[in-house]
């Protein structure tokens, strides 16, 4: 049996369990691989550093770059744009498979990677990039590649989802339970990139890319957080019956295509709703296949390694197979939708003052901007003088550049005292 030298770079939450896999199931791996994978070394910063006594000492190494000049395939699992861009690129020049997980690095140099992947027939893949251990970037690229897929929406970061799913169960503060999601393995080496978004839209934009067959560039995904999520927009929701998710959408409209990452309110009924933890979901909607919808663990060492030894033994299939690699399919150029046609729903917390003629100068507002009110609610406090009353809208669907616009006209008005929230719905 032919024996295929791995090079692990990076041995942290995901590269400790792709470690242990590796070593512990190298037996299994060889059967399904058809080739023996020898780790040949692990590259870390400092090899004194005291680690799982399972991984045997000797093969740390700081070298990685000798690690990766004599490996067959290498697993990046660094983070970041660099080194990992650089060594990553260094493989793929000398004819050796990548696998990573490094959605940051494939949402700004994808199509890029993968075409010196192509030039050198090597291979590139990266499952465990979106959604951790779920199977959503294969089916979507192969599974789905004789059909036409028109939208893909979901929960694709496991930190915030734990995050949200904490406060509106256990009423959880935000920071102790960030503070859990990294002690879980969960959250990026900086979690900024989880709480305000750019980890979904790294997400996003390489879904749309594949989905869509053009390379979507992640400054054209719109991205809001979930940083000023506070325990009351929490709280309000839930008695709405609703709950705040954090969603990744993408979407093929008549004005282009459209990748937007931002909280959302869900209707408790819908099943983007029962995903908990730092679990993720995500629904595919395609034109002959009608919706799909993809569920499983988004984060953690051990489901991430999955998706990564996954990645390792269909690389090494081929490897062992030989044979062409199949051409890359011609990227369609894509017109990117603006943002401020993307049709959303409102949902718009308002303080006002209670007196006559507030409801009917807001709704001549909304009229003006040719948005549609689908729910009100109105809670009057009579202990406070002036009596003041809190406003609950929905809105119909309609473009984001009528809703701001009508936002911010309800704010000027003397009556309004606080615009409290403005989430985005889905799903009503
Ligand atoms: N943790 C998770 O649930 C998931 C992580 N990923 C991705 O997998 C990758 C790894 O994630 P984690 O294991 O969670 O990160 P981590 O921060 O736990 O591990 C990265 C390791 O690489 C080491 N490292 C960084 N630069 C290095 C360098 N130049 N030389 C040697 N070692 C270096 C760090 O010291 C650290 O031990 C990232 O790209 C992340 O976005 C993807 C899906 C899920
Ligand atoms: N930090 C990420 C890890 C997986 O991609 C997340 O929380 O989803
Ligand atoms: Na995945």
């Amino acid at each position: 049996m032919k024996t295929l030298k791995v090079a692990l770079l990076g041995c942290g939450n995901v590269g400790a369990q792709v470690a242990r896999i590796l070593l512990e199931d190298a037996s299994v791996l060889a059967d399904r691989a058809g080739a023996k994978l020898e780790l040949t070394g692990i590259a870390v910063r400092n090899v004194a550093t005291q680690r799982d006594g399972q991984i045997p000492a000797e093969l740390f190494t700081t070298d990685s770059a000798a690690l990766v000049d004599d490996a067959d395939i290498v697993i990046e699992l660094l983070g970041g744009l660099e080194p990992a861009g650089e060594l990553i690129g260094r493989a793929l020049s000398r004819g050796a498979s990548v696998i990573t997980g490094n959605k940051a690095l494939l949402a700004a140099r994808g199509a890029e990677l993968s075409a010196l992947a192509f030039a050198n027939d090597a291979q590139l893949r990266y499952e465990a990039a979106v959604a951790g251990a779920i199977p959503i970037l294969r089916p979507i690229s192969d599974s789905l590649s004789g059909d036409r897929i028109t939208k893909v929406m979901g929960i694709v970061n496991g930190t915030t989802n734990f995050i949200l799913d904490a406060m509106d169960t256990t009423g959880a503060q935000f920071d102790d339970v960030l503070a859990e999601a990294q002690a879980l393995g969960y959250a990026e080496a900086d979690p900024t990139a989880d709480v305000e978004g750019h980890d979904a839209a790294a997400k996003a934009a390489i879904l749309a890319s594949l989905a869509f067959h053009t390379d979507f560039a992640l400054e054209n995904v719109y991205c809001e957080g979930i940083s000023k999520i506070t325990a009351g927009d929490v709280a309000a929701a839930k008695d709405a019956g609703m709950v705040i998710k954090l969603l990744a959408i993408a979407e093929r409209g008549e004005n282009g295509i459209g990748v937007r990452v931002h909280p959302t309110l869900l209707p408790r009924t819908h099943p983007l709703a029962a995903v908990h933890g730092a679990f993720n979901a995500v629904f595919v909607e395609a034109e002959n296949a009608g919706e799909l919808m993809f569920y499983g663990r988004g984060a953690g060492g051990s489901p991430t390694a999955s998706a990564v030894l996954g990645d390792t033994v269909a690389v090494a299939r081929r490897v062992v197979s030989g044979g062409p690699l199949p051409a890359i399919a011609t990227q369609q150029s894509v017109q990117v939708m603006d943002f401020a046609q993307a049709a959303t729903s409102y949902a718009i917390g308002l303080r006002v003052s209670d007196e006559p003629g507030v409801l009917a100068s807001i709704a001549s507002i909304f009229a003006t901007n040719g948005v549609s009110i689908e729910a009100l609610r109105q809670t009057v406090n009579r202990d406070s003088a002036p009596a003041v009353a809190e406003l609950r809208i929905v809105t119909h669907r309609s473009t984001e550049s009528a809703l701001s616009a009508t936002v911010a006209a309800v704010a000027e008005l003397a009556a309004v005292q606080e615009v409290i929230s403005v989430l985005r719905v889905e799903g009503n």
